[in-house]
C-alpha cells in the first residue's frame, strides 16, 4: 500500500502522484456505496495493480474541500476577479471570499484585465483594491497585464502552498497560469457574446505544479450556490467586521438594526467599506429568508 496525492479526476478516473510517479486509479466500489468521492488534493492510500494501475483503498483526513470547484486539503485560493469582461463586481467577490472563510482558506485576490480599463475606471478600481487590502487581504493590482512585479509577488505568495485559481468563467485564471508557468500551455477561450451562457474552457480539476507550488486550475463558474451557514454567523466571514464586533454595545450583534453598532459606526465613518456592507445586508436577508427545510 503506498501514499499519495490524487492530481486529476476524470471520468471516474483518479490520477495519484506517489515517490515522483503518477499512477491510474479507481477508487473502490465500497466508496461508491458510502457515497464518499475521492477530490482533487485528497491524500490517498492505494494498491498498485499492474505496472501504473491502482485502486484507491482508503482516504485519508481532510483538511478543508471546496464543493465548487470540487477540492480538498487547499491552504490559498487565488481569486480572479477580472477588472472588466466580464464586469467587476463586489458582491460575486464577496461571495466568493466568505465561502473561503467559511473553509479556513486564505484569499489572495489577483485583478485580470487591469489594462483594459480607462485611466478613470482604473483610478476608481484601484481604490476598491486598497479598500480590500486595508480589511486586510493581499491584493495584486497589476501596473500592466502580467508585469514582473506582480507576477513575482504572486510567486511567492503561492511557493511550497496547495493553492487554487477560481473566478468566473472568462476571468482569465489559464491565461494568468500560463504567464506564472508557460510551459503549462493551457488553453485558454476567446469571449464570446455566449459568456452569460457560461462558456468553460477549462472542463477538469487539476492539480498543476507552478514553482515550488501546486495550483488547482478549475473549471469557472458563474455564481455561487446558497451559502451553507446560518445568518446569524454571516458576519464572523467578514474580518473586519468581526474586528469591529468586539465594540458593539450587544454581544451577538448582527449590525442590523441594533443601537451602538461599532460595525455601522465604521461603515459611515469610511473605515469598513460601504459595498461590504450593502452585500453583508443582502446576503444576510437572503439567507435568513430562505426555506425552512434548506439542509442545516
Ligand atoms: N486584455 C487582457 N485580456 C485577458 C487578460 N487575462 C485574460 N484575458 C483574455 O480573457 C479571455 C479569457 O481568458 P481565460 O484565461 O481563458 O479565462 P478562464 O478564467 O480560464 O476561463 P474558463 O476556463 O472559461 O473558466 C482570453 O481571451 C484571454 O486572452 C488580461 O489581463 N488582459
Ligand atoms: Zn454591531
Amino acid at each position: 500500500m503506498i501514499k499519495g496525492k490524487i492530481f486529476q479526476s476524470l471520468s471516474g478516473f483518479y490520477d495519484v502522484h506517489a515517490d515522483g510517479k503518477v499512477y491510474r486509479t479507481r477508487a473502490r466500489g465500497n466508496f461508491r456505496k458510502r457515497k464518499i468521492t475521492p477530490l482533487v488534493g485528497d491524500d490517498v492510500e492505494f494498491q498498485i495493480e499492474d505496472g501504473d494501475k491502482g485502486y484507491i483503498l482508503r482516504m485519508l483526513p481532510r483538511k478543508n474541500s471546496l464543493v465548487r470547484p470540487p477540492i480538498a486539503n487547499i491552504d490559498q485560493a487565488i481569486v480572479a476577479t477580472a477588472a472588466t469582461q466580464p464586469e467587476f463586481s463586489s458582491n460575486l467577490l464577496d461571495r466568493q471570499l466568505i465561502a473561503l472563510e467559511i473553509s479556513h482558506i486564505k484569499p489572495i485576490i489577483y485583478f485580470t484585465k487591469t489594462d483594459l480599463l480607462s485611466t478613470a475606471q482604473r483610478d476608481q478600481l484601484q481604490t476598491v483594491a486598497m479598500g480590500y487590502q486595508a480589511i486586510p487581504y493581499d491584493v495584486i493590482f497589476p501596473e500592466q497585464a502580467f508585469d514582473d512585479s506582480s507576477l513575482d509577488e504572486l510567486q511567492t505568495l503561492l511557493a511550497g502552498k496547495e493553492n487554487v485559481i477560481m473566478g468566473q468563467t472568462g476571468a482569465g485564471k489559464s491565461t494568468l497560469l500560463n504567464h506564472l508557468a508557460p510551459e503549462l500551455n493551457l488553453k485558454t477561450g476567446e469571449i464570446s457574446a455566449a459568456l452569460n451562457r457560461g462558456k468553460h474552457t477549462t472542463r477538469k480539476v487539476a492539480l498543476l505544479q507552478v514553482g515550488t507550488g501546486l495550483i488547482a486550475d478549475t473549471p469557472g463558474f458563474s455564481s455561487y450556490d446558497t451559502l451553507d451557514i446560518d445568518y446569524r454567523d454571516l458576519a464572523n466571514y467578514f474580518p473586519e467586521f468581526k474586528r469591529a464586533s468586539v465594540k458593539c454595545r450587544f454581544r451577538g450583534c448582527v449590525h442590523v438594526n441594533e443601537p451602538d453598532c461599532e460595525v455601522k459606526r465604521e461603515v459611515s465613518d469610511g473605515i469598513i467599506m460601504e459595498s461590504r456592507y450593502t452585500n453583508y445586508l443582502q446576503l444576510y436577508t437572503d439567507i435568513k429568508n430562505r426555506k425552512p427545510n434548506y439542509k442545516k
